[in-house]
């Protein structure tokens, strides 16, 4: 074995025996900043090294490409004496394709790291049914993706359309039929315009912005009955005119509708109408014809059509044209941001349905259980969506990235033969960010295990934040029940960050219950607490921020060393226009983003409470809850995991920055020891948050009814 390093006792004992571990199935589970990278490197280098592993027989699994990249690299950086490599990958002249191209070259003159199978999910995956899923199915696939790739590993392979174009054509093609297409708009009008979302007793409240609902020709009426109708009316191409001021001598009044081609008018009468008694006899003096309905007769619909078409189409000429073709592009003309949001909502539910595993027929069924009219016409018309999508893929030999796993899933079972070979050559399957992995990434990883090869994973519970995705934290935190006679090293030492940045971050994660306990500790003293700004606006903030970068640059900080994280990309925008203007270069990066980052001073804004704030818990529509259950407590654990993965990254200064009088509930759970506070005297007033006393889930300000489960709520409780 030429040129590697394996170094050993540069490793903690934890860390060390976790490298030298012969346990079948390992978990590394760590805090943050514990060497869970540097462990797995070791690991990797210690195997080929001591051990003689041969690289062919070893699996390293990680979740992005850089990732893998970077991991590469380390491994490159070890092997190469000439330091030629470090220097190729400082040089800010050369573009991220060249680096890319000496990575490649570097590797292959590594005999021992060009042999190795570092890879992500999906390249595995692809890589496998690429060579033998002509055995399950088409192997001379394409790739489709929610964008086209332009120059990721992948973009010779995708086609030429992304799922988001071919969905749109096949809603497009559904609505050549008129009651697909008056149905979507039924909905978009609904729950998009008009956003009726509460119904109880089956009793639809008012729209929320005002007291008209939108019938399907863009009219805006005053009631449910005379919305259905005016819709009636619509799908049979029958032209009217909604509360036509009708004039007879001087008598001037407001009937529902008029039909003019056949000189009808007619009036619906609900709980609520005045008398129509009056109305009736100038009707019949002026010899016009008004007929009634009644609000019961609504309440079936199959015999409210009836009626209508006994009172409307007798009175029609006989050679009436009942229905015409109508266009997607005449009837969505104004609402193409809706016909998106639909598109993309049914984007979400293909993944979902994928990762969770289910029939979209029992999606069905459960989705027209659901209490809520919204729901259940959601997935009656995006099912179909959904399973013509899926036949256009496989007509076309598309595969989506998660298509990928489950193909290989079911190539592994159907074809024993062919899984038995990746048992064998895997000896050693390595995995990083072990908390982060789905259902379907565990499966595949329990087809590739047999009783001789070592599963070998390291992650932190702690840092789990893409649940919102599919990732389940809980392989991680049950670990031993997923994969038996399994074994756990705890690493407990944080290198990274100074104390009071780690005691901040414990004292933080202790409020979230879903999770293993760990006792993390520091081996470096703070040199200054942690810094939490509220300043009275934005302005005041980006001004202290500023201040502080001058400081620390003064202190001989550069611009690596200092780092800026938010939970949304537009909590920057400000700051970023300002250090556009100050000519001040720093990075700036989402925590979903930061993975893996650190930084000597690192900036968190954004710590405000309430919408667009952190936490921001966005409470899963009800749509995608048919598929997969969340509820508030469990988000807010997540969101809490974020901010712990912010807080981690710094090494020595950290900087929180809030609002005076809208702080975030998170800044309670710093300890007063920890932190310096400045600004005018920072007060906490976060109000409790008001959770529905049925399912759990967060309360805006005034609900009468959980919007989730439709229980009454006791306001003043
Ligand atoms: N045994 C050790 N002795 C000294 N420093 C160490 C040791 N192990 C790791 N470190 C240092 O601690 C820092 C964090 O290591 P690494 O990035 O591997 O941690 P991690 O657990 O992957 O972090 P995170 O999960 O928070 O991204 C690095 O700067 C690394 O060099």
């Amino acid at each position: 074995m030429q040129n590697t390093k394996t170094n050993l006792s540069g490793l903690s004992e934890k860390q060390r025996q976790a490298v030298v571990s012969e346990c079948k199935r390992l978990l590394v589970l760590a805090g943050a900043g514990s060497g869970k990278t540097k462990t797995l490197l070791q690991k990797l280098i210690y195997l080929i090294e001591e051990k003689g592993v041969n690289p062919n027989n070893i699996l390293a699994i990680t979740f992005t490409k850089n990732a893998a990249n970077e991991m590469l690299d380390r491994l490159i950086i070890s092997a190469d004496d000439t330091e030629e490599y470090v220097e190729i990958l400082a040089d800010k002249n050369r573009t991220s394709k060249e680096k890319e191209t000496e990575r490649y070259f570097f590797a292959k003159k590594h005999k021992w790291i060009d042999n190795l199978t570092l890879k992500t999910f999906h390249s595995l995956c692809y890589g496998i049914i690429r060579n033998f899923g002509v055995n399950e199915f088409d192997n001379k696939f394409k790739i489709i993706g929610d964008t086209k790739a332009t120059d990721d590993e992948f973009a010779k392979y995708s086609a030429t359309e992304t799922a988001f174009e071919v969905i749109h054509k096949i809603i497009i093609e559904n609505c050549e039929s008129n009651e697909y297409l008056l149905n979507l708009k039924r909905y978009i009008l609904d729950y998009m315009i008009d956003k009726i979302h509460i119904e109880k007793d089956n009793s639809l409240l008012l729209p929320k912005d005002g007291k008209f609902y939108t019938t399907l020709n863009g009219d805006k009426v005053r009631s449910k009955s005379e919305q259905y109708i005016a819709d009636w009316l619509y799908r049979h191409s029958i032209k009217f005119e909604y509360e036509p001021i009708v004039n007879f001598r001087d008598f001037n009044f407001r009937p529902d509708f008029f039909i003019p081609e056949a000189n009808l008018y007619l009036e619906h009468v609900s709980d609520k109408s005045y008398p129509t008694k009056g109305k009736e006899q100038q009707f019949n003096k002026a010899n016009k014809l008004l007929v009634k309905t009644f609000e019961h007769q609504t309440k079936d619909s199959a015999l409210f059509n009836l009626t209508l078409d006994r009172i409307v189409k007798n009175r029609l000429p006989s050679n009436y044209h009942f229905s015409t073709a109508l266009s997607f592009e005449e009837e969505f003309n104004s609402y193409h941001k809706e016909v998106k949001d639909f598109l993309r909502q049914t984007m979400r539910v293909i993944d979902m349905v994928k990762v969770e595993n289910l029939p979209t027929k029992i999606i069905l069924e459960n989705s027209q259980k659901d209490q809520h009219e919204r729901v259940r016409d959601f997935y009656k018309l995006s099912v179909p969506i959904i399973e013509q999508y899926r036949s256009y893929c496989t007509n076309k030999s598309y595969l989506d990235f998660n298509d990928m796993i489950t193909r290989t899933i079911s190539l592994f079972k159907n074809h024993r033969e062919i899984a038995e070979k990746f048992r064998e050559k895997y000896e050693y399957i390595l995995v990083d960010e072990f908390q982060d992995v789905n259902n379907l990434q565990v499966e595949l990883i329990k087809l590739l295990l047999n009783d001789n090869n070592q599963l070998f994973c390291v992650g932190d519970d702690w840092q789990s934040i893409y649940g919102f995705r599919g990732s389940n934290v809980d392989y991680i935190v049950n670990f031993e029940r997923h994969f038996k006679n399994s074994e756990t090293i705890k690493l407990s030492m944080n290198y990274r960050s100074s104390e009071h940045i780690v005691g901040a971050s414990n004292e933080v994660i202790k409020h979230n219950k879903f999770k293993v306990d760990k006792d993390i500790r520091s081996n470096k003293k703070s040199s200054s607490k942690i810094h939490i700004y509220a300043g009275k606006d934005e302005a005041e903030n980006i001004n202290y921020v500023i201040d502080q970068i001058h400081k620390l640059k003064d202190k001989g900080y550069t611009k690596e060393d200092i780092l800026f994280l938010y939970r949304r990309s537009k909590m920057f925008s400000p700051y970023f226009e300002r250090f556009k203007q100050e000519r001040i270069f720093v990075t700036g990066k989402t925590i979903h983003a930061s993975k893996g980052l650190e930084a000597k001073a690192v900036f968190i804004i954004g710590l405000t409470e309430g919408n667009g704030g952190f936490p921001d818990i966005w409470m899963e529509d009800r749509i995608y809850q048919v598929i997969k259950e969340s509820n508030h407590n469990l988000l807010l654990e997540e969101e809490r995991r974020l901010f712990y993965v912010a807080i981690t990254r710094a090494k020595d200064d950290l900087f929180i920055i809030t609002e005076k009088g809208n702080e975030s509930s998170f800044l309670k759970e710093i300890p007063e020891d920890f932190t310096f506070k400045t600004s005018v005297p920072f007060k906490s007033v976060i109000e409790e948050i008001k959770l529905c006393s049925k399912c759990n889930n967060r309360l805006d300000e005034g609900f009468a009814f959980c919007p989730y489960c439709g229980e009454e709520q006791k306001l003043n409780e």
